[in-house]
């Protein structure tokens, strides 16, 4: 079964009312989208592993550890993926981007593929797939479903909000699939959106409605 953690940290969970609160606007709520990304990358790349080197000090040499020669690729879900980016690539300035562009489609909720460009080296990548919101799940387990048939086999999926019928539905597509979330709330409303959720993250990211 594949592992799902909520990220309880207190600052996170902090930085989570106020990314929620409906007066929040664009700059603020990107600016606390990031800051949570880069404090969740801190958890989702926990069980990278290290590897024990020597590093000469002014004083002696130190038995010290470095990240065992991970590559990572990040892939946000455009577009609203797109605002957890940079704080991800601060903890990890190394990661390669690659980008697929998919939107819902209002009427049927199913994804709709508009862009995808990829690493060409993506089989061989630790794989976090990021977007704000986990609401039917039928976007993640189509970008994840794009990336296998690419040769990625190491992916995890990072979101700010998951509803319980989004875990559930990549949890049963892709059941080698990590997820790692801030909040798990209620249900899906009957336009497909988190309840209480944050309303559309694109759209506060980007100042379009
Ligand atoms: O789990 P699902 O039911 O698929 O819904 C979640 C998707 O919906 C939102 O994107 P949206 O379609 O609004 O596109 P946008 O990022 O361009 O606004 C969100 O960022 C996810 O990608
Ligand atoms: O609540 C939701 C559901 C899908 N997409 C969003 O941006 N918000
Ligand atoms: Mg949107």
């Amino acid at each position: 079964m594949p592992k799902l953690q909520v990220l309880d940290h207190p600052l996170i969970q902090h930085k989570l009312s106020l990314i929620r609160d409906e007066e929040t606007g664009s700059k603020e709520f990107r600016a606390l989208v990031e800051e949570v990304s880069m404090l969740m990358a801190y958890e989702v790349t926990r069980d990278f592993p290290l590897q024990e080197i020597e590093v000469k000090t002014p004083v002696a040499i130190a038995k010290s550890k470095v990240i065992a020669g991970r590559k990572v690729g990040l892939v946000p879900i455009l577009r609203a993926g797109l605002g957890m980016v940079d704080g991800m690539l601060r903890l990890i300035p190394a990661a390669k981007v690659g980008h697929v562009g998919l939107y819902r489609d209002p009427e049927t909720l199913m994804p709709v593929e508009y862009y995808c460009k990829l690493p060409p080296d993506i089989a061989e990548r630790d794989l976090i797939v990021i977007d704000p919101m986990l609401a039917t799940g039928g976007s993640a387990a189509a970008a994840i479903t794009f990336l296998k048939e690419r040769g990625a086999k190491n992916i995890k999926l990072m979101c700010l909000i998951a509803a319980p019928e989004g875990i559930a539905a990549v949890q049963s597509a892709h059941d080698d699939v990590d997820i790692f979330v801030a909040a798990v709330d209620e249900c899906l409303n009957d336009h497909g959106y988190i309840v209480p959720g944050l309303g559309d993250a694109g759209d506060r990211l980007f100042g379009t409605k």
